[in-house]
């Protein structure tokens, strides 16, 4: 019947990854864009289900240009090929700003609980193999991006492409929120209100080339240690490479393979916090993918980049339990009392350098 058969045309979930009981859909979001609230409300309950059970999906046509996510793979590249003091004049600073570049080892991300002296001991003794470039939101007064626009022609070329990402992966994050409201059945601008500061801060990340030796000689070494997001969502881009793990129900890491054009997109603390723990965000980290036999002769790992694209509510914005989250009809109490996103963001943050 032609019925069923459209029905099925529209699944728009399917399989990404399955293993001990972490299930990462793969979320066709054409029919979302496309604006029919038939499709739409399909759409958004696949994408709320996968947040409220394993907090992760792989989201495809998800409107941002494979030319699009390569210029910026580039880029990036050509960035971290900088020399180290072109790099270093770049310099991250403070949690409060949040911008700039941050060397290997700077950084050990950090859990929920962890408190500061506990990171400095954790970054000692295993420091992730890492260098990342942290751009946040442009014109906020005594936060500038360290952008290399001064360097040279390539440097003006990099903030260009990179703002202008920065603007598409805001609006993605609105619409994929706007997908999250019609699946809690709340209006489906209900976050817009919270998501258009566009508080967002997109991070390149390049995992420089390692000797195996390093892995070989310490069991516990990782590319990025465990750990969980702190805002709203992570839209995350991969290379082909490999090595995002997440934890599964069971307390194994499950690979999260890198699937072509598509994004990997996980729900932070801030928004589980938010939905009274409804949704899930789950852990997550990166290690050393066992390298193609092809490359067994080499003593090196060669390197790997990703961009994530960390989104969050409005700093100024009270995040309390949303509506439907609680209360007699749910029979669950609030868990936590409400708390401004800028305050909850930078007391993460704070935990993390
Ligand atoms: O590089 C990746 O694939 C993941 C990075 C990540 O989880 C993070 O920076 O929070
Ligand atoms: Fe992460």
């Amino acid at each position: 019947m032609a019925g069923n058969i459209t029905q099925q045309e529209c699944k728009p979930a399917s399989t990404g990854v399955e293993k001990d009981d972490l299930v990462i859909p793969l979320i066709d979001f054409e029919p979302f864009r496309s604006g029919r609230p038939a499709e739409k409300h399909s759409v958004a309950v696949s994408i709320l289900d996968a947040f409220k059970s394993s907090g992760f999906l792989y989201l495809k046509n998800h409107g941002i240009p494979p030319s699009v996510v390569s210029k910026v793979f580039g880029d990036s590249a050509r960035f971290f090929a900088r020399p180290q003091e072109q790099k270093d004049s770049l310099g991250w600073t403070t949690p409060q700003s949040n911008r700039g570049y941050v060397a290997r080892g700077r950084e050990k991300v950090s859990l929920p609980d962890a408190d500061v002296s506990s990171v400095e001991a954790m970054r000692a003794a295993a420091p992730d193999l890492k260098e990342s470039m942290e751009i946040g939101r442009e014109g906020i007064e005594g936060y500038p991006n360290r952008w290399p626009d001064q360097l040279d022609e390539e440097g003006k070329e990099f903030k260009h492409t990179m703002l202008d990402f920065f603007e598409s992966c805001k609006d993605l994050h609105m619409q994929i929120m706007r997908a999250i409201a019609i699946g809690m059945s709340l209006p489906e601008h209900f976050f817009d209100e919270f998501t258009n500061g566009g508080d967002n801060n997109l991070r390149l990340l390049h995992y420089p080339p390692v000797p195996k030796d390093t892995f070989k000689n310490n069991p516990g070494q990782v590319r990025a240690g465990e750990h969980s997001d702190y805002g709203s969502l992570t839209l995350l881009f991969q290379d082909s490479r490999g090595g995002l793990q997440v934890r599964s129900p069971n307390d194994t890491f499950v690979d999260a393979i890198p699937i072509p054009d598509t994004i990997v997109v996980n729900a932070g603390d801030l928004l589980a916090r938010w939905s009274n723990d409804i949704i899930k965000s789950t852990r997550h980290r990166v290690v050393e993918p066992p390298s193609p036999a092809e490359d067994d002769k080499s003593d090196m790992y060669p390197a790997r980049y990703s961009v994530a694209y960390f989104c969050n509510p409005n700093m100024e914005k009270l995040i309390d339990a949303l509506p439907g989250t609680y209360g007699d009809e749910v029979g669950v109490p609030k868990k936590y009392e409400g708390i401004k996103s800028g305050d909850y963001l930078v007391k993460r943050l704070t935990a993390t350098y």
